[in-house]
């Protein structure tokens, strides 16, 4: 990524405890912007906050395999409309992400063509078969210096492979990323939480308990093992009370809640229309209660926003027969602030912990995640808070239009992204 951008001078900007002043970017990090030099970009940030660069720990990118529905460019493209300058790329692509090689793909072609970092997660097992371990340290050793490992899409069900995943990891402080779902109490056919409305529906049951099983089992295996669990998609209040049991106890995990669990419930499958057909599914509104309480006091870290792009030929199906996923860059810091900033459950030092600084920790991304003071990266996004849009799934850098929110009232605040020094995003 090259840093020969002009300098950057961001005037009249508000920070997050309240102070106001003016950014100065220059070689891709903030400087004293008393020595703005005269060949210097100006941005006027008046009446805009600022905040970090957004890191999202959950990203589907696509490539390489299915660039029809999204690529780095243009999955990298919505993140920065998210104000997002680092996401993790999960590792089911195709091919599947399990080799050093496959991992320096995505490396050196986000470097090529991204609009942000892309840091890229390796397969825990090979082709994500859930058999035999994938070459965890030749990843970590690679260029794209891998340390986040899952099989997401797929559960690490076995459970001596996920002790020997956890021990492995261990040496150089790597985490395990588990995507719950035990497959013979959520087997193939499950799509729906079940309950009334999977039940009256005629879809497949998905039991909060196929995924608290897991999550139980996981963080002893970390307690065990010494290693770092990560949890992907939090979904249900029962994997909640696991986790404020395990961080009690001081096991080294960590969690990770969707936008689209903080707000949607199971009540939106009831049209039968797969946009909301998601894997972990929609759950009813006391798992929805209980997880944004999880994310004020701490037993959830993280949102990631596990944004999944689908063609329109894999998602126009019957609900049972449709692809899982939905999309989530773009309007992930909007649903946060509506259900979390907006009910007066968290304040903005919340926000940028459980938006940016916290995801850069659990990846282990050091220039991601820092405070907007002199020394730190230049990686900052420049938001309107009370700016508010109709959500309009074309209107999208994605390539795909499985956008759960369209048509929905929601905060639209991105104005400015920008990562190391360069403008990503710009709000024409
Ligand atoms: N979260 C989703 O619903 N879909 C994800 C993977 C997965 O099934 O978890 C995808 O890659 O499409």
């Amino acid at each position: 990524m090259s840093t020969s951008q002009r300098p950057l001078l961001i005037t009249g900007v508000e920070f997050v405890d309240g102070s106001g002043g003016d950014l100065l970017i220059i070689d891709g990090a903030f400087v004293d912007p008393d020595r703005a030099p005269a060949d210097v970009e100006r941005v006027d940030a008046t009446g805009l906050l600022a905040l970090p660069g957004l890191v999202d720990p959950h990203t589907h990118l696509r490539e390489p395999g299915r660039e029809d529905t999204e690529t780095i460019a243009t999955g990298t493209a919505a993140a920065a409309r998210g104000g997002f300058t680092a996401v993790a790329a999960m590792a089911n692509t195709q091919p599947v992400t399990d080799t050093a090689e496959a991992a320096e793909f995505v490396h050196d072609t986000a470097i090529r063509e991204g609009a942000a970092k892309v840091q890229p997660v390796g397969a825990v097992s090979k082709g994500l078969a859930g058999e035999e371990l994938a070459e965890l340290g030749l990843m970590a050793r690679s260029r794209a210096g891998v340390r986040m490992f899952s099989d997401d899409g797929r559960c690490v069900a076995d459970p001596l492979l996920m002790r020997r995943a956890l021990e492995y990891v261990r040496a150089f402080d790597g985490v395990i990323a588990q995507h719950a779902q035990d497959p013979r109490l959520a087997g193939p056919g499950a799509c729906c939480h079940e309950g009334e409305i999977s039940g009256r529906l005629g879809l497949g049951g998905w039991p909060a308990v196929a995924e608290s099983v897991i999550v139980a089992r996981d963080v002893q295996l970390a307690e065990l093992t010494g290693s770092r669990l990560h949890v992907c998609h939090v979904s249900t209040a029962e994997s909640v009370e696991v986790l404020r049991w395990a961080k009690q106890r001081g096991i080294r995990v960590s969690a990770e809640v969707t936008p689209h669990h903080l707000l949607l419930t199971t009540d939106e499958v009831l049209g039968y229309d797969p946009t909301y057909k998601v894997n972990p599914p929609l759950r009813p509104a006391e798992d929805v209660q209980a997880l944004r309480q999880a994310l004020v006091d701490g037993t959830i870290d993280a949102v990631g926003t596990d944004h999944a792009p689908h063609a329109r030929q894999d998602k126009e199906h019957a609900f049972a027969d449709a692809a899982f996923g939905m999309l989530g860059l773009e309007t992930a810091l909007g649903v946060v602030i509506e259900t979390m900033i907006d009910s007066g459950l968290i304040d903005w030092f919340r926000l940028v912990e459980v938006m940016s600084a916290a995801p850069a920790r659990i990846l282990g991304l050091s220039d991601q995640g820092q405070p907007l003071v002199e020394g730190s990266p230049g990686n900052l996004t420049l938001i309107d808070p009370g700016a508010r849009a109709r959500v309009d799934a074309g209107d999208s850098l994605s390539l795909s239009r499985n956008n759960p929110w369209h048509g929905r009232d929601l905060p639209d605040p991105v104005q400015l992204t920008v990562w190391s020094g360069r403008i990503t995003y710009r709000r024409s």
